[in-house]
C-alpha cells in the first residue's frame, strides 16, 4: 500500500495539501487543468522535488526521506528520457541492474514490446522512432523496472485510440500481476474510468 498522509507541497507560490491511499495492485489516476500540479506531485512521489512536510509511506515503510535513486519508484516523465545514442533494446536494459535483465526479465520485455508493437524496432535508434513508439518503448521500461511504485505522466498522450486501448490494458495486467502501486497523470476521463481505481483531482 502507498500510503501519502498530510502531504503538504510548495512551489511557484501554489500550495497543494494531499492524503491518500493507494493498495497494491491498483491503480490512481491524478486530473486535473493544466499547470493544476499533477506533475509536481509525481516528481515529489518520486523524490524530485521536496515536500514541506507530511509522509509517504509503502507497506509502512517511510520512504519520503530517500533520494530519487533510492527510491522504490520507477518514473516516466512527459519528455520520455531515453537515451538518444542507444538502440531500443539497449535502453530497455537500462531500465535494470546494471543494465543485465534477467532471462525472465528479458522475456517479460519482450512479450511486452509484442503486445506493444514495438518488437520491429529493437535494434533502432530513439530517433528513428515516431512520437507514440517512444513513448510505448519508456513506458515498458518504466513499468517492467523492479520499482513497485509506477508513476506515468500522461503515459498515453502520444498514442492512437487503438494503441492507447492496447497500453492502458497491458499497464493494469502488469500493475495487478506484480501487486505493483500505479499513479498516473491523464486528461481522460475514458481513461481514469478503464485504468483506475480511485481518481485524485488536482486543484490548488
Ligand atoms: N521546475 C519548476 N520550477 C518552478 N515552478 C514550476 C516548475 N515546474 C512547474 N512549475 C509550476 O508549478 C505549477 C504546477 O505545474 P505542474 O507541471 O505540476 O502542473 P500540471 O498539472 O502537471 O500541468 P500540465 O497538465 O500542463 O502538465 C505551475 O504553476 C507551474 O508553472
Amino acid at each position: 500500500m502507498l500510503d501519502v498522509k498530510e502531504l503538504h507541497l510548495l512551489r511557484a507560490g501554489q500550495v497543494w495539501r494531499y492524503n491518500f491511499q493507494v493498495p497494491r495492485g491498483t491503480g490512481l489516476a491524478l486530473m486535473g487543468q493544466s499547470g493544476a500540479g499533477k506533475t509536481s506531485l509525481l516528481e515529489c512521489l518520486g523524490g524530485f522535488l521536496p515536500a514541506q512536510s507530511g509522509q509517504i509511506l509503502l507497506d509502512s515503510v517511510p520512504i519520503h526521506g530517500l533520494p530519487p535513486e533510492q527510491r522504490p519508484t520507477s518514473t516516466l516523465f512527459q519528455d520520455h528520457n531515453l537515451f538518444e545514442h542507444l538502440t531500443v533494446a539497449q535502453n530497455l536494459a537500462l531500465g535494470f541492474q546494471q543494465g543485465k535483465p534477467s532471462p525472465a526479465q528479458w522475456a517479460r520485455l519482450q512479450a511486452a514490446c509484442e503486445v506493444l508493437d514495438v518488437v520491429s524496432y529493437w535494434s533502432r535508434l530513439p530517433s528513428a522512432l515516431s512520437g507514440g513508439q517512444r513513448q510505448r518503448v519508456a513506458l515498458i521500461r518504466t513499468v517492467l523496472r523492479e520499482q513497485p511504485v509506477i508513476l506515468l505522466d500522461e503515459p498515453f498522450s502520444a498514442l492512437d485510440d487503438g494503441s492507447r486501448e492496447r497500453a492502458g490494458a497491458w499497464v493494469q495486467d502488469e500493475i495487478r500481476r506484480a501487486r505493483k502501486v500505479l499513479v498516473f497523470v491523464t486528461h481522460q476521463q475514458a481513461d481514469a474510468e478503464r485504468w483506475a481505481e480511485q481518481v485524485v483531482e488536482v486543484t490548488t
